[in-house]
C-alpha cells in the first residue's frame, strides 16, 4: 500500500515511459552531482584518449537518484553500446557468460541491483572484471578441467541502493565507487523546469520551486510531483503552472513544505507517542505502522535522515528536536 505513495522514492508503473523521455542522455544535462560529473569527465576522457575501456564502476544511494540515467549517460560518453540486466535476472552463470561473450569492446554492461547477484554467478564476474576472462567447466567429475576464454576489455557498472549488502571481493573489483547524494532544491527546481521545457508546458513564479521543496531530494518524486501539478493545471486552470496552482495542486495531494506525507506523519508520532521518541527499534517501528523494516530503511528513512528528522544510534532510531518542531510538538525535556 504504501507503494502508492506519492513521495515514494521507488519507481511506479505510471513513471517509467515518461523517466524515459526525461532521462538526460549526456553529462551536460545530467543536474547536479557535481563531484561524480566532474570524476566522471575525467575518467571518460582519458579511457577514450588511451583507447581502453573505461574502468568498472560502482554507483550507489537511494532510489530515484539517477544511478540508471547516469549509467546510461556513461555508455552514451563513451560512444559505446549498453547492455542493461539486474542481478535477479542472471539466475545461472551461463547467463552472465552469455552475456559477456556478447560484448563487443568498451561496451558497458549495465547491473542494477548488482546487490542482487547469485552467488555463483557472482564468482564468474571475478576474472571477468580483473582480466577480462571467463573460466568455463568443461566436462564433470574427475575428468573436468576449467578452461580460460578472453573477452574483450569491457567497463562493467553496477547499481545499487545497498552498497552494505556486496560482498568485499565484488565491490574491490570496482576502480570508481560512487554515491549519489541527494539533490538540492535548486536542483530540483531546474530539473522540473527542464521537465516543463520537454513537455512544452510553461511554469512560472516559484512554481518549480514549491515542486522541488517537496520532492525529497529525489528527481523521480519532483517529476512525478511536477505531472500531477500539471495535471491540475490542466483541469483547474488554463494549462499554465502558476506559483498559487502549484501550491493548491500539492496541497491536495497531501505533502507538507519539507516533503512529508501521512505516513511519515504517522510513523514520527507513532515515535513519539508511543516511545517518548525513542531510541527504538527499526523493526519495532515497522510493527507499529504496519510496514517492512527493509522498506522504511531503503527508502523513507535516508531522506529523514538527511534532514535530520531521524537520527541512527547503536539502540535504534530517535526522533530529534527539529521534528519535533515541524511537527508543532514540545520537545520533551528528559533527552
Ligand atoms: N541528474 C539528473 N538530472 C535530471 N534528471 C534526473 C537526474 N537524475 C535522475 N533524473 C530523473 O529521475 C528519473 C529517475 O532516475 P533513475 O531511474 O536514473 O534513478 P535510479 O537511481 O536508477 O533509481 P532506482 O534505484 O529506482 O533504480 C530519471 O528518469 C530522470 O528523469
Ligand atoms: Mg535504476
Amino acid at each position: 500500500m504504501m507503494e502508492d505513495r506519492i513521495i515514494s522514492a521507488n519507481l511506479m508503473m505510471e513513471d517509467q515511459a515518461v523517466e524515459l523521455s526525461l532521462r538526460p542522455r549526456y553529462l551536460a544535462e545530467y543536474i547536479g552531482q557535481n563531484q561524480i560529473k566532474e570524476n566522471m569527465k575525467i575518467y571518460i576522457e582519458a579511457a577514450k584518449m588511451r583507447k581502453e575501456a573505461l574502468d568498472h564502476v560502482l554507483l550507489y544511494g537511494p532510489p530515484g537518484l539517477g544511478k540508471t540515467t547516469l549509467a546510461n549517460i556513461i555508455a552514451n560518453e563513451l560512444g559505446v553500446n549498453i547492455r542493461t540486466t539486474s542481478g535477479p535476472a542472471i539466475e545461472r552463470p551461463g547467463d552472465l557468460a552469455a552475456l559477456l561473450t556478447n560484448l563487443q569492446e568498451g561496451d558497458v554492461l549495465f547491473i542494477d541491483e548488482i546487490h542482487r547477484l547469485h552467488r555463483t554467478v557472482e564468482e564468474v564476474l571475478y576474472p571477468a572484471m580483473e582480466d577480462s576472462a571467463l573460466d568455463i567447466m568443461i566436462g564433470k567429475g574427475p575428468s573436468a578441467r576449467s578452461v580460460r576464454l578472453d573477452l574483450p576489455p569491457f567497463t562493467l557498472i553496477g547499481a545499487t541502493t545497498r552498497a552494505g549488502l556486496l560482498s568485499a571481493p565484488l565491490r574491490d573489483r570496482f576502480g570508481i565507487v560512487s554515491r549519489l547524494e541527494f539533490y538540492a532544491t535548486e536542483e530540483l527546481s531546474f530539473i522540473v523546469s527542464r521537465g516543463a521545457d520537454i513537455f512544452g508546458i510553461e511554469i512560472i513564479g516559484d512554481a518549480a520551486d514549491e515542486i522541488a521543496l517537496r520532492s525529497r531530494g529525489t528527481p523521480r518524486i519532483a517529476n512525478r510531483l511536477f505531472r500531477r501539478v500539471r495535471d491540475y493545471a490542466q483541469v483547474r486552470g488554463d494549462g499554465l503552472i502558476t506559483t498559487d496552482i502549484a501550491r493548491e495542486a500539492l496541497q491536495m495531494l497531501q505533502v507538507d513544505n519539507m516533503g512529508l506525507d501521512l505516513i511519515d506523519y504517522k510513523m514520527l508520532q507513532a515515535m513519539i507517542t508511543s516511545f517518548r521518541g525513542g531510541p527504538v527499534g527499526l523493526d519495532t517501528i515497522a510493527a507499529t505502522i504496519g510496514e517492512e523494516s527493509q522498506t522504511i530503511e531503503d527508502v523513507y528513512e535516508p531522506y529523514l535522515l538527511q534532514i535530520g528528522f531521524l537520527q541512527r544510534t547503536p539502540r535504534g532510531r530517535i526522533v530529534t528536536a527539529a521534528a519535533y518542531q515541524h511537527l508543532g510538538l514540545p520537545f520533551p525535556e528528559h533527552q
